[in-house]
């Protein structure tokens, strides 16, 4: 199937220096495929979404992302002047114009139906994150990227919230690529994970790179943990064997 992004051995520079943030980045996404993007603060996370997205400038390599493609995007801070009157309504269409059927749509879909005239500033972490991946649902994208969505959420609202995004995919096929620090609950919501230091350091499926030496150096303990959980929850159905080699990239 046609990848939606892919990238060939990109290299991004820490804007306006010489400094390596990422090396060697072959990167692919195909239609439908939930991918989570995995490492410590400031391992280039962000970097590689906003190089993906076109919002970084390349030192070498090269990005082809498929003709037409439709992206929804939730970044990862969004700054909102609190002082300023808005409603969910009025948010929505920024900014381009929804229609009322749209936006109560889109709010349905990701369970915050009818919050349509309440202000921004009224609304809960949980529910304005949900207003977020509604406005990024707008106009029916092929791919969802969203930059740590769950910042600020408890672990049942992150729970929920991860379990919206598999209910999104399967509704509207679309395909999602997440940054996350979740490990424990990311996990297990991905169909693939790459875990990134500067470089990709293992890539797989959850097991895979649970399994591999270098996300267990790079996240100790809590690696361990993720591993327990995911076997926890899906050893009574996963047969799969590893489908990517989790060899570092140097
Ligand atoms: N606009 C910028 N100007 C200067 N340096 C930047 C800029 N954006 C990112 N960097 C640097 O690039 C490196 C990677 O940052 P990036 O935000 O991609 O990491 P991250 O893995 O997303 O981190 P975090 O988990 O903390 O969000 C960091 O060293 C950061 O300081």
């Amino acid at each position: 199937m046609n990848a939606l992004i892919t990238s060939e051995k990109l290299i991004i520079h820490r804007p306006g220096t010489s400094e390596p943030v990422l090396r060697d980045i072959d990167f692919r996404i195909s239609p439908g495929e939930i991918v989570t993007v995995v490492g410590p603060n400031g391992s280039g996370k962000s970097s590689l979404i906003r190089a993906l997205l076109g919002h970084m400038p390349l030192v070498s390599g090269k990005i082809i992302r498929r003709r037409d493609l439709r992206i929804g995007y939730v970044p990862q801070q969004v700054q909102l002047d609190r002082t300023i009157p808005m409603t969910v309504r009025r948010f929505l269409s920024l900014p381009h114009w929804v229609g009322a059927e749209e936006a109560a749509k889109a709010l349905a879909r990701t369970g915050v139906a009818g919050l349509e005239t309440r202000q921004l500033t009224e609304l809960s972490g949980g529910q304005f994150q949900r207003v977020l991946l509604a406005r990024a649902l707008l106009h029916d994208p092929h791919l969802l990227v969203l930059d740590e969505p769950t910042q600020g959420l408890d672990q049942p609202g992150m729970v929920a919230f991860y379990r919206l995004i598999e209910d999104v995919r399967h509704q509207t096929g679309a395909a999602v690529l997440m940054v996350s620090h979740d490990l424990l609950v990311v996990m297990r919501s991905s169909d693939r994970v790459i875990c990134l230091n500067g470089h990709i350091c293992c890539e797989g499926t959850p097991q895979d790179v649970g399994n591999a030496p270098e996300y267990r150096a790079l996240f100790g303990a809590e690696a361990r943990g993720t591993l327990a959980l995911y076997r926890h929850h899906h050893d009574h159905d996963h047969d799969h064997g590893p489908q990517h080699d989790c060899a570092s990239h140097g």
